[in-house]
């Protein structure tokens, strides 16, 4: 079945940025980060093994629901299609890579830190933006002050969110859900330890509610 990104983004309490560098780690992960409660997982190509690592996940995670991250050409898109993705994330919007997504129907989350692009990306029919990088680009006081001339733009803001933070992203109504790496730390990941990426898992999902 095929998730709009507004049920895929408004059902996870937050979206992992995650980066495996080591094919093996792909499993264990989803699995650590399933068994904490977070199941829509982000895998960003930003390294060689990202397609083989969501292929992995999904073979041997069913309930993960896997997209990639970084996507920026059309190539990208024709590649995670192949690999069986349920959605893409960008950090941008270029117009070769959003001609590819539309003429896919692939489910896709745009990324944008301007009113013109929040614009130009919701009037394409895109239901939820990549806010990205979030604190860089003014954090929550520009999210707010988007919903006024924007109500109906819904964002998941990305890029400086944390534990700590995430909430105040959260309360605001046009933020659906939030991303961050914080959850898949890299020194834990090579470390193998995958209790602790899951205790960090389970905490986010307290804290932030299991949607
Ligand atoms: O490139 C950065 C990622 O998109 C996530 O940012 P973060 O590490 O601040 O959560
Ligand atoms: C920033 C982000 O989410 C991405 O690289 O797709």
């Amino acid at each position: 079945m095929t998730l709009s990104t507004y049920e895929l983004a408004s059902s996870a309490p937050m979206i992992p940025v995650i980066v495996i560098e080591d094919i093996a780690h792909a499993v264990p992960l989803a699995q650590a980060l399933v068994a904490g409660g977070i199941k829509v997982l982000e895998v960003t190509l930003r390294t060689p093994v990202a397609l083989d690592a969501i292929r992995e996940i999904i073979a041997n995670v069913p309930d993960a629901i896997v997209g990639a991250g970084t996507l920026r050409n059309a190539a990208d898109v024709d590649a995670c299609l192949a690999a069986g993705c349920a959605f893409g994330v960008s950090p941008g919007a270029p117009a070769p890579l959003m001609e590819a997504v539309a003429a896919n129907k692939f489910p896709f989350l745009p990324g944008c830190n301007t009113p013109t692009e929040a614009m130009t990306l919701a009037d394409q029919g895109h239901e939820v933006l990549k806010f990205f990088p979030a604190s860089a680009a003014g954090g929550t006081p520009m999210l707010k002050a988007l919903t006024s001339p924007l109500p109906d733009v819904k964002f998941c803001p990305t890029g400086g969110v944390s534990l700590e933070n995430a909430k105040e992203y959260l309360a605001l109504s046009n933020v659906v859900t939030v991303g961050g790496s914080w959850v898949a730390p890299v020194p834990h990941m090579i470390a193998g330890d995958w209790a602790a990426i899951e205790d960090i898992a389970r905490k986010t999902t307290l804290a932030l509610g299991n949607r």
